[in-house]
C-alpha cells in the first residue's frame, strides 16, 4: 500500500477555443482526437476531456455522430475515464450544448458554474493566419461573447446527469462560480465527493496568479468543507506552474491542448501526451503517485 497521495491527470486533447491553423499538433479529426486520448491515457491521463469537431472544417461540434467514431475508437483500446463536455464552445446553444451528454450518458461531463464574459480575442494578437474564415470570426466574435449558463441551465443539466449516473467535472472560473456550486451542493443537486476544476487565467474568469488559486482554495474550503476533489486548470503559460503549485497543495490536475497549446514559452507542445508526461514528473518529483483510471473512479465515486 503506497503511502504517496493519487492524483487525477486529466487531459483535455482538443477542446472549442484553440483553432486548426493555431498548431499543427491540434487533433482535429475523429481519428487524430481519439489517437491523442488513447496517446495522454497511456502517458500517465486517468481522464480524458473530450469535444468533437465537424471533420469538413475542423469547427466545434456536439453533433453526437462526431462524437460517436471518437468514443468507439477510445473506449476500444482504453479503459480511460471519459469526459464529455456540456460547455460545447460559446457560440453554441445550452440545448445543442447538452446533446453528447443526453445521447452517451458517460461516467462524467464537466458542467460550467456559471455565465460568464468569454475572452478570447487577445489570440488574435498571436495567431494572424488562418485556414478557414470562421477561425479568425470565433476569436473576433469573443469581444461580444457572453458563454449562457443560468440557474436553470444548470439545473437542467444536473438533471440529465444524474438521472443517467453521470457526473460532473465543476469547471469554477472565478469566486462566485463556487457559490454558485456551494448553492446547489445544499440542495442536494450537486452530489459530493464534488470534482472541482477551478479554472485559472481565462479573460473574463479570474486570473492566474498564485493568490488567485490561494484565494479559491481557502474559499472552497469554506463553501464545500471536505466534501470536494480539488483539480487545477491553469490556461496558457500557467499550465504547469499552477498544476506544481495545486498538486503541492493537495489538488489534481488538468492538462491538455484544449487548455494551453504550449509545452515552453514560443515552444508549441507536439501532442497531449507531451503535457501528460511533463505534469508526471512534477508529480512524481513531488513524491505523488499518478492514479489509474479505475483509482479515478474510486476517489470520484464514478458508476463506471
Ligand atoms: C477552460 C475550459 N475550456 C473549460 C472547459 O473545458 C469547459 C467545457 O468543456 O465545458
Ligand atoms: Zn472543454
Amino acid at each position: 500500500m503506497s503511502l504517496k497521495r493519487k492524483v487525477i491527470i486529466t487531459s483535455a486533447v482538443t477542446g472549442a477555443i484553440h483553432t486548426p491553423s493555431m498548431s499543427p499538433h491540434l487533433p482535429v479529426s475523429p481519428d487524430e482526437i481519439a489517437e491523442a486520448a488513447i496517446g495522454a491515457a497511456e502517458a500517465g491521463a486517468a481522464v480524458v476531456h473530450l469535444h468533437a469537431r465537424d471533420p469538413r472544417d475542423g469547427r466545434p461540434s456536439q453533433d453526437p455522430r462526431h462524437f460517436e467514431p471518437i468514443l468507439e475508437k477510445v473506449t476500444a483500446n482504453s479503459d480511460v475515464v471519459i469526459n464529455i463536455t456540456t460547455g460545447g464552445s460559446p457560440h453554441m446553444t445550452v440545448e445543442e450544448r447538452m446533446r453528447p451528454v443526453a445521447a452517451f450518458k458517460p461516467e462524467l461531463a464537466s458542467l460550467n458554474m456559471g455565465s460568464m464574459n468569454f475572452g478570447l480575442y487577445p489570440m488574435l494578437e498571436r495567431f494572424t493566419e488562418f485556414e478557414h474564415e470562421w477561425e479568425r470570426e470565433s476569436l473576433e466574435k469573443s469581444r461580444d461573447l457572453v458563454f449562457k449558463n443560468t440557474f436553470s441551465d444548470i439545473e437542467t443539466i444536473l438533471g440529465i446527469g444524474n438521472a443517467n449516473g453521470t457526473r460532473f467535472e465543476f469547471e469554477c472560473y472565478d469566486i462566485s462560480h463556487l457559490n454558485n456550486l456551494a448553492h446547489f451542493h445544499a440542495r442536494g443537486l450537486a452530489r459530493g465527493p464534488l470534482f472541482v476544476q477551478s479554472v485559472f487565467g481565462l479573460l473574463g474568469g479570474i486570473g492566474g496568479h498564485p493568490e488567485d488559486l490561494m484565494h479559491m482554495r481557502r474559499t472552497a474550503d469554506r463553501l464545500l468543507g471536505s466534501d470536494y476533489e480539488w483539480s487545477i486548470l491553469g490556461a496558457g503559460r500557467n499550465q504547469m506552474p499552477l498544476a506544481t503549485m495545486g498538486a503541492a497543495m493537495g489538488s489534481h490536475v488538468r492538462v491538455g491542448l484544449e487548455d494551453s497549446l504550449w509545452i515552453g514559452p514560443g515552444q508549441l507542445a507536439e501532442s497531449n501526451a507531451e503535457q501528460v508526461s511533463r505534469a508526471r514528473v512534477i508529480l512524481e518529483a513531488l513524491n505523488l503517485e499518478v492514479a489509474t483510471p479505475d483509482e479515478a473512479r474510486e476517489i470520484l465515486q464514478l458508476k463506471g
